[in-house]
């Protein structure tokens, strides 16, 4: 029987040859599933965002691109969503091909019912039961690109492959990887998460990997270390990107050989553990200039999910100022609540420090607020000059106007006539504009001021 919420997002079929797209179509949707169809691969890479299938079933002979290349792009765009490939008799060496190169199974036409129907119910069935989601009720969100991310978590969840969080400090990294812990057939084991930059270096490694009683002085006893006391479940290596260099290589040991010598220890132990890990540095950068591993980098990095910053989700603003304030009042803080122009301020302000320094301000207001309502002064108060976030009228119509006269000069290919002309101007008016709004004529040249007075 199909849990209902199955047919939420649809299986995407991708084949030139629109009567066989029918045809499964028909089948599929007989069987209660939502379907799409896209009649080339670029119409399919098109609409992978706006569809957001949850299932992909692709020919591996298109006309346009190469299968393998769609296959690749998919997972690019879209990682954990799995792709099933179509391919025609005879061609099972290209078919062995894709499932190496990530594809999940593949049907030869002419494609038998059944056979279809249980690859789909395969690869849809497993990790979180459809519509289970208890999961991700740890992340506060209501903004369409965190939607978009949970997908992804909730997909590659169930895969055991690295997963590498990238984000700014507190936007949320830990929050996520506990959600793909919870979502993970792990989820009845530990999820150890560390800090590698709360540990000092020289007790990373038998924090990580356990040490033996006499190992160094201070080692009284015998101590599992992170990795064994999550054995079955989920380790969370925060700030991986400053692991120093040393421990860099006997992490990605643990990682090939799938056992642990903890330090003292002649014996290596084994442990089952999948490894989350999160950084806000550019790894690849660490990468280029020595210092993170190349090798461990891709081990690491197989799923890449991208936090956005608070700023790129202002409409999560007062969803996550209510839950705080909840958190609160349970944890024994007086009930307080903010005034609509003191909520406004929040939504407007700059949050570097993300939903982490979202958090501190609505604590420290709660701690200071003298009545029931949080006003907009106490807000501007704890903000400072953060306060003025978002641009003013005014110089949002500045920056718009600098854009404008610049796309003008780039389609006049620098022509100061052409793109008055372009413009609705005169030249001497248009000259006018580019020195008010500091445009340089000049092409390539960019020249920001502040935005000119108001006239
Ligand atoms: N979407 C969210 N819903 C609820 N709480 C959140 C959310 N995002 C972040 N938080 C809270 O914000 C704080 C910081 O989050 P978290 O520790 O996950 O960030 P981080 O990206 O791992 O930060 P860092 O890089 O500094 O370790 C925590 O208190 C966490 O509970």
């Amino acid at each position: 029987m199909l849990n209902p919420r199955t047919a939420e997002r649809p299986i995407l079929l991708v084949d030139d040859d629109t009567r066989l797209l029918r045809l499964l179509a028909l089948r599929l949707e007989s069987e209660g599933y939502a379907v799409a169809v896209a009649s080339s691969a670029p119409e399919a890479l098109q609409r992978l965002g706006e569809l957001r299938p949850q299932f992909v079933l692709a020919d591996l002979r298109l006309p346009d691109i190469d299968g393998f290349e769609l296959l690749s792009r998919i997972q690019g765009h879209s990682p954990g969503l799995p792709v099933a490939i179509l391919t025609a008799h005879g061609d099972i060496p290209d078919a062995v091909r894709a499932t190496q190169a990530g594809a999940v199974d593949f049907l030869t036409k002419p494609v038998d019912r059944e056979r279809l129907l249980s690859c789909i119910r395969t690869h849809l069935g497993g990790g979180t039961a459809p519509g289970d989601d208890d999961w991700r009720s740890g992340v506060i969100t209501r903004s369409p690109v965190m939607e978009a991310l949970l997908d992804d978590a909730g997909r590659v969840a169930r895969m055991d492959s690295a997963v590498l969080l990238t984000g700014a400090s507190g936007s949320g990294k830990e929050v996520l990887a506990r959600a793909i812990h919870r979502a993970s057939r792990r989820a009845a084991r530990p999820f150890v998460a560390i800090n590698c930059t709360a540990v000092p270096a020289e007790l990373l490694e038998s924090e990580l990997f356990g040490h033996r009683r006499g190992a160094f002085t201070g080692a009284h006893a015998d101590q599992p270390g992170l990795f064994r006391a999550a054995d079955g479940g989920t380790v969370f290596l925060d700030e991986i990107g400053d692991m120093p260099l040393p421990l860099q290589a006997k992490l990605l040991r643990v990682l090939q050989e799938r056992e642990v010598r903890p330090v003292g220890e002649t014996r290596t132990l084994p442990v089952d553990v999948r490894v989350l890990s999160a950084t806000h540095a550019d790894l690849e950068e660490r990468v280029a200039d020595g210092r993170f591993r190349e090798d461990l980098f891709y081990r690491l990095n197989v799923v890449r999910l991208q936090l956005p910053a608070l700023e790129q989700r202002r409409e999560d603003i007062p969803l996550l100022v209510q839950h705080r304030l909840a958190q609160l009042a349970q944890a024994g803080a007086p009930r307080r609540l903010y005034s609509a122009e003191a909520m406004e301020a929040l939504v407007a302000a700059p949050w570097p420090g993300n939903v982490r320094q979202l958090f501190n301000v609505v604590e420290r207001n709660v701690a200071l607020a003298p009545g029931r309502v949080i006003g907009a002064a106490l807000v501007r108060a704890s903000l400072g000059k953060r306060s003025i976030g978002l641009a003013s009228f005014d110089e949002a119509r500045a920056e718009f106007t600098r854009n404008y006269l610049r796309q003008m000069l780039e389609l006049a290919g620098g022509n100061i006539s052409r793109a008055a002309r372009l413009a609705g101007r005169n030249r001497t008016d248009f000259y006018k504009l580019l020195s008010r709004y500091s445009v340089d004529p000049r092409p390539g040249r960019r020249q920001d001021g502040p935005p000119p007075a108001a006239g």
